[in-house]
């Protein structure tokens, strides 16, 4: 595979979907590829009918899904992807739900390591402020605070360190800061394009 993974990772509503806007404004070639997980084939009533092990085990196969008929292709494309939430996600929905990092681990040994991971963060105080704004209640979404959220990705990035070893952080605290972010991300990219050339 030639091309670069980037995975945006980062709680519910810490502005994900706000930062992949500023890409897909920013990014430099029309080729990239914006997608995320779960895809538009998994039911997300899965997260109430399912819990635990046998949830973790239906988003890994839609995962296995996405990187063999979206993912794969495009990287031995030498495209850019970039997936709003991927691995780490797993960890921090999964472990909070009852099962082990080691089985998470397991399920995901075989998928791509990103080139790139990226963590959303923000105050846990503006995270509540957009939970409230938003009144969001899925079963997962409301079982942790949005300090334990927060603390929890950090928690888990170790596992899903990528290839060149550094996980970027990112703050995205304030209206502008999307912009930035996205103008830095752009310039791993690049610098990573270069590397895997
Ligand atoms: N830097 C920011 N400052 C203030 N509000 C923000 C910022 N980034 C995103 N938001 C707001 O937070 C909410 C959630 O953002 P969104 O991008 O949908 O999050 P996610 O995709 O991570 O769930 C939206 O209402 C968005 O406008
Ligand atoms: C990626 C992923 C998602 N999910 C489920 C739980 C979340 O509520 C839901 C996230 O999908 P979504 O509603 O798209 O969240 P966001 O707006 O933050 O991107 O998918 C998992 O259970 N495990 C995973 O590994």
């Amino acid at each position: 595979m030639t091309g670069v993974l980037v995975a945006l990772e980062g709680p519910k509503l810490v502005g994900k979907t706000t930062l992949v806007d500023r890409l897909r404004e920013y990014a430099p070639s029309q080729d990239w590829v914006f997608t995320k997980e779960p895809t538009a084939a998994f039911d997300l009533a899965n997260e109430e009918l399912a819990e635990g092990l046998t949830l973790a085990v239906k988003i890994a196969d839609d995962r296995a899904h996405h990187i063999s008929t979206e993912i794969g292709p495009a990287l031995s494309e030498g495209r850019v992807v970039i997936t709003d939430r991927f691995v780490l996600s797993s960890f921090v929905f999964h472990c909070g739900d009852g099962v082990e990092a080691s089985a998470i681990k397991a399920l995901n040994r075989d998928f791509p390591p990103p080139d790139i991971v990226v963590i959303l963060m923000c105050s846990p105080n503006s995270l509540r402020q957009r939970r409230e704004a938003r009144g969001i209640s899925t079963r997962l979404s409301t079982k942790m605070t949005a300090e334990q959220e927060l603390v929890t990705y950090l928690e888990y990035a170790d596992l899903c360190r990528p290839a060149s070893n550094e996980v970027l952080i990112g703050y995205n605290e304030r209206m502008g800061d999307c912009d930035a972010l996205a103008k830095r991300i752009i310039f791993e990219i690049e610098q990573q394009r270069t590397a895997n050339v």
